[in-house]
């Protein structure tokens, strides 16, 4: 069953048309990155996907069930997660500190403010557990704000996964990355489960041809293609967007 449907949604600002009629989908453990100029539409196509941003017209189906009206949070209890271009994250706590609370943001009990989060013991547990398997542990108990820029990137991330989503919709993983943090952020996207699908907006090749099973391209709001990596390399209009004239490509 297809995962993530996107039915010919169209979105609008006013007078500016951002989509226009744009369909794709996802499948189950899928690596789909989309890629397109600036200003192309990718994320405001993700915030349609998400639900922040209403649909002028389509609609969006996970797992066959319409999403289109609903609110993102809603999303994540249906098994959809996103990272934004910004961090999202509590400067002031640590690293452990905000894995728990993205896991208490999970919970039915997380309004019971006045029990301390440590007396949850199955929070305690999924937090260490995520520490372990992501080898973070010497950085667990330092806070956000003295992580690096890549660290704190990597850390969304994480906390994105902690409700244990079928889809990650990841808006530009790498931007603003040193080359290093960009290849380890890039291995990293590689060795997440293929129990979950990714959705990327990226604007590095490397990482994209390095993580996609297929690639979208769009282009003033339009899809003008989507295909396997090698379709997209070899496609004429797409090597004159992105590769035509020497210019680094950039989505
Ligand atoms: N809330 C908004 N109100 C009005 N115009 C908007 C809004 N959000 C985005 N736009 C416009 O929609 C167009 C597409 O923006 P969007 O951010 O989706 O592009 P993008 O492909 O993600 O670009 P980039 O690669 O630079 O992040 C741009 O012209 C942008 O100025």
């Amino acid at each position: 069953m297809t995962l993530l449907k996107v039915d010919n949604i169209s979105k609008s600002f006013n007078t500016l048309q951002v989509l226009q009629n744009v369909t794709l989908d996802v499948q189950p453990g899928e690596r789909h990155v989309i890629i397109g100029p600036n200003g192309a539409g990718k994320t405001t196509l993700f915030n349609c996907i998400t639900g922040q941003l209403p649909l002028n017209s389509g609609a969006v189906f996970l797992e066959d069930v319409e999403i289109s009206k609903l609110p993102p949070n809603k999303l994540v209890h249906l098994g959809m997660a996103r990272t934004f271009q910004k961090n999202n994250l509590f400067g002031d706590l640590t690293v452990k500190e905000n894995l728990h609370l993205a896991l208490t943001a999970l919970k039915p009990y997380r309004y019971q403010l006045f029990k301390p989060l440590s007396n949850y013991s199955d929070l305690k547990k999924e937090t260490e557990e995520l520490i372990e398997q992501w080898q973070i542990s010497d950085r667990q108990n330092v806070k956000v704000d003295n992580l690096s820029y890549g660290e704190q990137r990597l850390l969304e991330v994480l906390l994105a996964l902690a409700s244990k989503p079928k889809i990650l919709l990841l808006d530009e993983p790498t931007s603003g990355m040193s080359p290093a943090e960009t290849a380890q952020t890039s291995e990293m996207i590689q060795k997440l489960p293929r129990s979950v699908a990714l959705l990327v907006i990226e604007h590095d090749m490397d990482v994209v041809f390095a993580i996609a099973d297929r690639i979208t391209v769009i282009h003033h709001g339009e899809v003008i293609l989507s295909g396997t990596p090698e379709e997209v390399r070899n496609d004429d209009t797409v090597r004159q967007i992105y590769f035509g004239g020497g210019a680094k490509a950039h989505a």
